[in-house]
């Protein structure tokens, strides 16, 4: 099992502006600049500044407590607010396009084919009374123009790369007829069909057991490192950030806290809240993700 990012920093370096220089040969997927969000209906900004750059490969991860703004920051960068908020400073840009510039058609070509995601409870995103294969052929069918026959063996395939046992089987299931773990694969599956630049992972493993959340946080880990897949993970949980992200941002109250390495803010937590945060999660054995990478 994977126990560290490959790419986790082990040295300590500033807090602020971490990341890559941005080059004109290597563009960001994601440059989120000072994103602000406000509540429309109640006039309350709740998103107070945030900002990470995600390039080719990258896994940024959003830790922080309830109601912090992470998922608010998520569905900004896909272009989903709820009603009534909206971004009121900053800017967004998927693969060098401020999505303020983008009409619905556009973002509905964006979605999938550049920029993906996952989310909690995947039965709620699959449709209970169509075979769950066919959605993700859907989905093929819909974003790569494949005929019917291709998008089924694509699909297929697919089902395979997430590491479902027999996919054809699967292929013809309904979601009643699937595990919890399995439902997220195939999420993974349909979010990955179109193959995006990048995948949003939003509590992707908190509803399922500790075997099954190793299982897609390898298979996460896995695509990444095959495809140059690159994430943003949300979570509650720092071992799961710990294990799949080079970089991290803390996030409390809509403001974010502590930005940095991965290795460093969970090793060298500057502010309290971090602290406290490395602190309820040391029995849960956030040692064991934290150890440096041996050379293998
Ligand atoms: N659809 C909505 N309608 C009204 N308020 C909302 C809505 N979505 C989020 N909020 C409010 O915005 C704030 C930030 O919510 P958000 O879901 O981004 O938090 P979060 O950090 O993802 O929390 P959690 O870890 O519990 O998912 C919260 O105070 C929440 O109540």
């Amino acid at each position: 099992m994977t126990t560290l990012s490959p790419n986790a920093a082990p040295e300590r370096t500033p807090r602020t502006a971490p990341g890559p220089t941005d080059t004109p040969e290597d563009p960001p997927v994601l440059a989120v600049r000072d994103v602000h969000i406000s509540d429309g209906v109640t006039d309350r900004e709740i998103v107070h500044g945030v900002s990470f750059t995600l390039t080719p490969g990258k896994a940024v991860g959003i830790v922080g407590e309830s109601g912090s703004g992470k998922t608010l920051t998520c569905r900004a960068v896909l272009g989903i607010l709820p009603p009534h908020f909206e971004i009121t400073a900053g800017s967004v840009e998927i693969t060098g396009t401020d999505i303020t510039t983008l009409t619905p058609a556009r973002w509905t070509a964006l979605r999938g084919t550049t920029i993906s995601a996952v989310f909690q409870d995947p039965a709620s995103y699959l449709n209970p009374s169509v075979k769950v294969g066919a959605q993700i052929a859907e989905v093929l069918r819909v974003k790569k123009g494949l005929k019917r026959r291709e998008a089924r063996h694509r699909a297929v395939a697919l089902l395979r790369a997430v590491r479902l046992r027999d996919p054809e089987l699967v292929y013809g299931q309904y979601p009643y007829e699937l595990s919890g773990g399995m439902l997220q694969r195939i999420l993974i599956a349909a979010a990955v069909a179109a193959e995006p630049q990048a995948l949003i992972a939003d509590e992707a493993t908190t509803a399922l057991d500790v075997t099954v959340q190793a299982e897609i946080l390898d298979l996460l880990a896995e695509l990444r490192e095959e495809s140059g897949l690159a994430l943003v993970v949300v979570s509650h949980d720092l071992a799961v950030v710990a294990q799949l992200c080079d970089e991290v941002l803390v996030m409390r109250q809509g403001e974010v806290v502590e930005h940095g390495p991965t290795h460093a803010v969970l090793h060298d937590p500057q502010h309290a809240y971090t602290r406290l945060l490395v602190a309820e999660h040391e029995q849960y054995g956030l040692d064991k993700f934290l150890e440096p990478k041996e050379a293998s």
